[in-house]
């Protein structure tokens, strides 16, 4: 399609967004924006360096009895976990750019479609092991994907959910993220809580979106090691696209002033960033810190579609994804309302049977009935967060900080008596 075939299906697609009515996924926008990935597949994106994830797993104190040293080793590892998680940023937030040439709008997942893979041990030696991924639509209105990434000869857990919501100013959406990620390291006894920032997607009046990280999130240890990483895009204080600084204290209270900062870190999480001692904010002549460029991420090995089940992702939206590939509109829409009616009759037979839509992997646990043994609310009253279903990050006390507090938890017993889906 030329840019001026683009331009005027884009422009009344920008009109369109001026009677926003809160829900993206409702939104009918231009085929060629359209993504044939379904958003269940994102979670992917929190592992495409197994590697990274596994590392704190490595840095551990000889000397069990020395303090200065175990000390300084919970130091690298809450580095090592920061690293591990601004290499997740590029493929969030730019694989589509990179790929498709603009950000796309995914799939829409239906109740209960999943998505599942592996990632095999690239390490010299094998001390990495096999990583799995599960990942679940386990709510369709609002949509909410729910996904565990598994490491069992590490046992080292990432569990966690995401959910967004939506507001449109004239020349850009606005995205609050809600849930977060756990990420549990069994052997060394250690659990993070990871919090998910703001985003904002810039270019829309160009047709060529792509998203803007904002605000800030948090990287709360078990340790009581904090890092606060601060997000900014062009014309901010760096004047860079996907700008960062992380700053991480030995705990919340001295988070409250930056020259407590044991460690700094910023750049570009699309591109270079550099680490410098204390509070000090390190530039490209200090100590690289991680460059999203030069390091390749691993892609997801999933198996081929004639032997996936029904409820997979690339199987169930196999026929839109091709009609998306081939810009045949009208075949779009046919094979899109097909998936839309069948899951409006299960719906409907529900109703009628009076049963509900059964989670496969997923229970939804209520954090004010019971106080599961789970780390969350030893990490959010450590980082002083809300444990409501508050936009992700949000600080205790603020106006967020009341109503549910449920969140969605891995069962690993459940998925040991799947049966239909395989990896
Ligand atoms: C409906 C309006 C529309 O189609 O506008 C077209 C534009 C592509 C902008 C809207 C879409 O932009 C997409 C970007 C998506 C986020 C990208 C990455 C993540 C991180 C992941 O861990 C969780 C999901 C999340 C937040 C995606 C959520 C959905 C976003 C905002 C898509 C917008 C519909």
């Amino acid at each position: 399609m030329s840019g001026a075939m683009h331009s005027s299906t884009w422009s009344t697609f920008l009109k369109s967004i001026a009677s926003f009515n809160g829900d993206l996924s409702s939104m009918t926008a231009p085929p060629f924006i359209l993504s044939p990935t379904s958003l269940v597949e994102y979670s992917q994106y929190w592992a495409e360096h197994p590697d990274l994830l596994l590392e704190p797993n490595f840095l551990v104190s000889e000397d069990k009895d020395n303090k200065d040293e175990r000390e300084a080793m919970s130091l690298k590892r809450i580095i090592a976990v920061t690293r591990w998680f601004i290499s997740t940023l590029r493929s969030q937030y730019c694989s589509r750019n990179e790929s498709m040439g603009t950000e796309k709008k995914p799939l829409n997942p239906f109740l209960g479609e999943v998505f599942v893979g592996k990632w095999d041990d690239k390490s010299a030696g094998g001390k990495l092991g096999e990583t799995i991924l599960l990942s679940e639509q386990v709510s369709h209105h609002p949509p909410v994907t729910a996904y565990a990434i598994n490491n069992e000869q590490n046992k080292t857990v990432l569990q966690g959910y995401n959910g967004i919501k939506a507001t449109m100013s004239a020349t850009s959406i606005n995205v609050k993220q809600y849930g977060h990620a756990l990420l549990e390291y069994k052997t060394l006894e250690e659990s993070y809580l990871i919090t998910l920032p703001p985003l904002h997607i810039e270019g829309l009046i160009t047709a060529s979106p792509f998203v803007e990280l904002e605000g800030t999130s948090y990287i709360q240890s078990s340790t009581g090691h904090i890092a606060v990483i601060d997000y900014s895009g062009r014309g901010y204080f760096s004047g860079k696209k996907n700008s960062f600084k992380a700053r991480i204290y030995r705990d919340k209270l001295s988070s409250a002033h930056k020259d407590n900062a044991l460690a700094s870190i910023s750049g570009q999480w699309s591109g270079k960033s550099y680490i410098a001692k204390g509070h000090s904010s390190p530039s490209s002549s200090d100590e690289l810190f991680y460059d999203a460029k030069e390091k390749v991420p691993e892609r997801l090995i999933v198996k081929p579609i004639e032997e996936q089940h029904p409820l997979e992702s690339r199987r169930a939206w196999q026929k839109v994804a091709e009609a998306i590939k081939k810009s045949d509109y009208d075949l779009i829409q046919q094979e899109k309302s097909s998936i839309e009616n069948q899951q409006r009759d299960l719906r409907k037979e529900e109703r009628s049977a009076g049963t509900s839509w059964e989670t496969r992997w997923f229970d939804h646990v209520d954090y004010q009935s019971e106080h599961s043994q789970d780390p969350f609310i030893s990490l959010s009253s450590l980082a002083n967060l809300s444990i409501h279903n508050a936009p992700s990050g949000s600080l205790r006390g603020s106006k967020h900080d009341n109503g549910d507090a449920k969140h969605w938890r891995v069962s690993f017993q459940k998925w040991d008596e799947e049966s239909e889906i395989k990896i």
